[in-house]
């Protein structure tokens, strides 16, 4: 007897059409053996829910997702979209994204990048140094300066970044109970130095340390860490910042193994909500509707869906051991200096599974 689950897919823009295809793809090859029925909910969103209807996120889309068992996105946004808010005061794509975040109480998302086997040559850094990275950035998602106030003159501007105890130590919590399950090391990321912000964040996780005694615990500043990345990136495991930093600093470490077409996410909230799987990268308007986009990234954001939006642990490893051989044989898109197109890269995947 297969579970029927339903998901609901978001497009989105750009190349987010072409990445979240490959992703079904590949779930759709792994749902029988896992027991799964999909049922598949595609809604417009981002820029897509502008043109449908005038709002990022249509109401039609929020409610398919409040009754999802699980939410795959591609990418939002694009110039065109940039334009019309800029000269019309139209809504931006990364709004809908922001407002689908926050009506999910999505708060803490889950961003592994690690050094797969065969791609040393794809990295920026010697490979001495790049070897054994494996990271997981734990970014907390609802809060801080994307959700603060937001005022736009023509000569001064300010955004406001907000935390409460609260915001920091549930997502904290998140990013112990996670290095208790790896090497026990956790590194929380501010800037203490300067932030008010970033010395309530510090206080917080030193309190939430004491039910974890098992894991160590360090204080890095962020612009000492955004250096660390590129001299000693293996020597950091779990790592746990506010919004705004774990936004730049997973773009960093993507590139620093690879490719940020490689690297996932996954957008939790409680557990009687559904998740938010989506890879880091966004519409890349530079390549979009050539077919070149890597869908790897997408392709293990569906894998961390399957495990930790369904339960499906064995079908995640199965893409998981897939994605690995492929890019061990060789297999290289654009990006990471091959000529593999999109369908080429999934052909070479679903074979793999
Ligand atoms: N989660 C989301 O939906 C996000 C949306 N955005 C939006 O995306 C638009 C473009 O933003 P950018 O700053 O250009 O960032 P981007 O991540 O879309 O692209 C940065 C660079 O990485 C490359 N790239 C990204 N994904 C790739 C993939 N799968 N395969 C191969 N190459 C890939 C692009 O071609 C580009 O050169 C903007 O409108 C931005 O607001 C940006 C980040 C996240
Ligand atoms: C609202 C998004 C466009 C922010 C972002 O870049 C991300 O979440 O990775
Ligand atoms: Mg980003």
């Amino acid at each position: 007897m297969s579970r029927t689950v339903r998901l609901t897919i978001l497009p989105g823009d750009g190349i987010g059409p072409e990445v979240t295809d490959a992703a079904i793809s590949v779930l759709t090859a792994v749902a029988p053996d896992a027991g799964l029925s999909l049922a598949i909910d595609r809604c417009p969103f981002g820029g897509a829910g502008i043109d449908a209807t005038g709002n990022p996120l249509p109401e039609q889309t929020l409610k398919s997702c409040v009754s999802a068992d699980a939410i795959l996105l591609g990418a939002v946004g694009g110039p065109k979209y940039d334009e019309a808010a800029r000269h019309q005061g139209a809504p931006r794509p990364e709004q809908g994204l922001l407002g689908l975040r926050k009506e999910l109480e999505l708060f803490a998302n889950l961003r592994p990048s690690k050094l797969f086997e065969g791609l040393e040559a794809a990295s920026p850094l010697r490979r001495d140094i790049v070897a054994d990275t494996d990271i997981l950035i734990v970014r907390e998602l609802t809060g801080g300066v994307y959700f603060g106030d937001h005022r736009e003159g023509t000569d001064v501007a300010s955004d406001i970044m907000p935390y409460s105890r609260e915001e920091v130590d549930r997502v904290a919590r998140v990013a112990f109970e996670a290095a208790k399950g790896r090497n026990g090391r956790l590194t929380s990321v501010d800037k203490a130095n300067v932030l008010a912000t970033s010395r309530l964040w510090r206080a917080v996780v030193d309190d939430v340390a004491k039910d974890y005694p098992t894991v160590t615990v360090d204080h890095v500043l962020v612009d000492a860490m955004a250096m660390h990345l590129v001299t000693k990136p293996a020597s950091f495991d779990v790592v746990v910042t506010e919004n705004l930093f774990g936004d730049i600093l997973s773009d960093e470490l993507s590139a620093i193994v690879g490719s940020i077409g490689l690297a996932p996410s996954a957008s939790l909230g409680t557990p009687d909500t559904p998740g938010l799987f989506e890879p880091i990268h966004g519409s890349a308007p530079d390549i979009a509707g050539q077919g070149i986009a890597n869908p790897i990234g997408t392709i293990l954001s569906a894998a961390m869906l399957l495990r930790h939006g369904l339960k499906a642990d064995a079908a995640a490893e199965r893409i998981e051991t897939a994605v690995s051989t492929v890019l061990k044989q060789g297999l290289r898109t654009k990006d990471l200096g091959g000529d593999a197109d999109t369908a080429a890269a999934t052909s070479a995947i679903l074979a793999a599974l």
